[in-house]
């Protein structure tokens, strides 16, 4: 079975027929309208709490790459915000473009930043990130756009690594990362609840998307086009364009952080 993807056969228009809550009523990622977000005073400030000592390695999975954390202590965490509890951080990676005109999943009133950051989190009174994944409120991804301006010293340290994991299924060890070093000076927020954005695409997800960019030069954009959706011995496919597009709101409001 041809397993999913962002090509032309596997795409994001094809995901319905393998995984039908692709037209459900809570998918993720959407065109945000700052104008029609209501600022909740509720909201809380983002509180994240990360240890460097628990990121471990850095892996090439076939869609995007992703830097895995250990996630059996309380020691790397999301908390206040739109949440209530603790959750926990596993991963984060990236989607992007093939030009720096296009990449990122969420839109903000209708603009594509060239790439976007998402930091997964599960929340820990279900047990495990399987457990989580398939809970209403089981997950929280903090989501960061990348723009193009100087170059990113922190995300360098992730791009040096991307010649061990050019092909798909490629991984090398990745100790001592803090990833609050790529988040933005301002934490302020858009919330609403959603999905994730592949498949499974499960609606478990509470989204919270930084109104503020970090950056990213075009040359360090260059240099995720380097890797490769396809394994070692395939015929070379790029891995650029591996984003969904925005999908329908119905009905879900989207709160700001801010005024
Ligand atoms: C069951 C299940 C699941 C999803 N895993 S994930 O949350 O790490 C994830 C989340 C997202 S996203 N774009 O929804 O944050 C993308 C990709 C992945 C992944 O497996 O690689
Ligand atoms: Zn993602």
């Amino acid at each position: 079975s041809s397993s999913w993807g962002y090509g032309p056969s596997n795409g994001p228009e094809k995901w319905a027929s393998g995984f039908p809550v692709a037209n459900g009523p809570r998918q993720s990622p959407i065109d945000i309208v700052p104008a029609d977000a209501a600022f909740d005073a509720g909201l809380k400030p983002l509180r994240l709490k990360y240890d460097p000592s628990d990121s471990l390695d850095i892996l090439n999975n076939g869609h995007s790459f992703q830097v895995t954390f250990a996630d059996d202590r309380d020691s790397s965490t999301l908390t206040e915000g739109p949440i209530t509890g603790i959750y926990r951080l596993k991963q984060f990676h990236f989607h992007w473009g093939a030009s720096d005109d296009k990449g990122s999943e969420h839109t903000v009133a209708g603009r594509m930043f060239p790439a976007e950051l998402h930091l997964v989190h599960w929340n820990t009174k279900y047990g495990s990130f399987g457990e989580a994944a398939s809970q209403a409120d089981g997950l929280a991804v903090v989501g960061v756009f990348l723009q193009i301006g100087s170059k990113n010293e922190s995300l360098q340290k992730v791009l040096d690594t991307f010649d061990k994991i050019k092909a798909k299924g490629k991984q090398t060890t990745f100790g001592g990362f803090d990833p609050a070093a790529l988040l933005p000076g301002s934490l302020d927020y858009w919330t609403y609840l959603g999905s994730l954005t592949t498949p499974p695409l499960l609606e478990s997800v509470t989204w919270i998307v930084c109104k503020e960019p970090i950056s990213v030069s075009s040359e360090q954009m260059a240099r995720f086009r380097s890797l490769l959706f396809s394994a070692e011995g395939e015929p070379e496919c790029c891995m650029v364009d591996n984003y969904r597009p925005p999908q329908p709101l119905k009905g879900r409001s989207v709160r700001a952080s801010f005024q």
